[in-house]
């Protein structure tokens, strides 16, 4: 089986590199994030990224609509413009955040990971591993606006940054589901969520597929803060400002120290962890979970 296809080959094949931003706000120069005016929005079809260069950060919005589903795609893009920006000296900080109303993340895409061949399955999770480490280990301070449900991948991705603010919308729950769907979460998943709300909390939580609403994902420390929701984006600024008053070197070496081990034990086995990603989820009992899973999604339509 081939498991070596690198992110950067991916990136090659599949994007057109930097766009200025397609859709509504393309040929405009938008106000950046932090409100200086003249900087110009760049990005990719599915990451509209909203530079405030002199403010030492920029806001990076998902926009992979309906629900910012983590497809190859996405993955690959979310991943070029971290890079983009973790290459660039002029920013320090990152707020992500939705730009699908109401919506985080779903979570990894169910169509990755159903019905497709043991090479694809391998290049996806090669791709998912890939985010979280660059995600997880970035030196740049990066904090997420959680506005909208953010499931299982999606809240992978927010467990990853330095600090998290949630919109306080009940409808807005967050959490590690796997188990609803018959599926695990693998063990650097378990890791990132231990590292956050700690073990007996993370035991629970990851058994019984729990989303925790607003309220309870601050009180478990899933969250750091809960703000009204037109104010999650101001509020991850405020935040912002505390992080980047601290010496860069001083935060990173530490972040770097607290985080490390977690990710060495992912490094150490990356390839063995493909493998039990592919044989897993090829399961005849696995694929079938997933139709029904997915089949049930698009019944509560009807
Ligand atoms: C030995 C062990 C080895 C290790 C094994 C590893 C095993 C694998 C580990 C995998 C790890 C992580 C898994 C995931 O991240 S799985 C994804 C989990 N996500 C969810 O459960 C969320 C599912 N979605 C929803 O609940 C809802 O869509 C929503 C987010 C609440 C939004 O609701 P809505 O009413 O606004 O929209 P809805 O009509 O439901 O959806 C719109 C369309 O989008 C499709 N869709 C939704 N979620 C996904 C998804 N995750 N992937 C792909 N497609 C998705 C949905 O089907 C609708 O499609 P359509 O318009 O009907 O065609």
């Amino acid at each position: 089986m081939a498991l070596a296809v690198g992110i950067r080959g991916l990136t090659r094949s599949l994007l057109r590199p930097w766009v200025r931003v397609p859709g509504p706000a393309r040929g405009r120069t938008e106000p950046a994030a932090g409100g200086g005016d003249g900087v110009r929005c760049f990005g990719s079809p599915r990451v509209l990224v909203e530079p405030d260069p002199a403010a030492g950060f920029a806001v990076m919005k998902m926009r992979n609509p309906p629900v910012n589903s983590l497809s190859l795609e996405f993955l690959t893009e979310l991943l070029i413009s971290l890079e983009k920006l973790e290459s660039d000296k002029a920013f320090h900080a990152i707020i992500l955040t939705s730009d699908c109303p109401g919506i985080f993340s779903a979570g990894l895409d169910l169509m990755e990971m159903c019905g497709r061949d043991p090479t694809h399955y391998a290049e996806y999770w090669k791709a998912v591993q890939e985010l979280w480490l660059r995600f997880y280990l970035s030196h740049l301070v990066v904090i997420s606006a959680i506005n909208g449900v953010n499931a299982a991948g999606g809240c992978l991705l927010a467990l990853s940054c330095d600090y998290r603010v949630l919109a306080d919308n009940p409808k807005y729950a967050m959490g590690l589901n796997e188990t609803l769907l018959g599926i695990i979460a693998p063990f650097w998943f378990k890791d990132t969520l231990v590292n956050t709300v700690g073990h007996r909390t993370a035991e629970r939580a990851l058994q019984l597929g729990l989303l925790f609403p607003p309220a309870e994902a601050l009180q478990v420390g899933m969250v750091d803060k809960v703000v009204p929701e037109d104010q999650v984006l101001s509020a991850a600024r405020s935040e912002l400002a505390q992080w980047l008053a601290i010496p860069g070197h001083a935060r990173q070496l530490t972040k770097s120290l607290m985080r490390k081990p977690t990710a060495d034990r992912l490094l150490k086995e990356r390839d063995a962890d493909i493998q039990n990603f592919v044989r897993f989820i090829s399961r005849d009992a696995i694929q079938k979970a997933l139709r029904v899973y997915l089949e049930k999604l698009k019944q509560k339509k009807t």
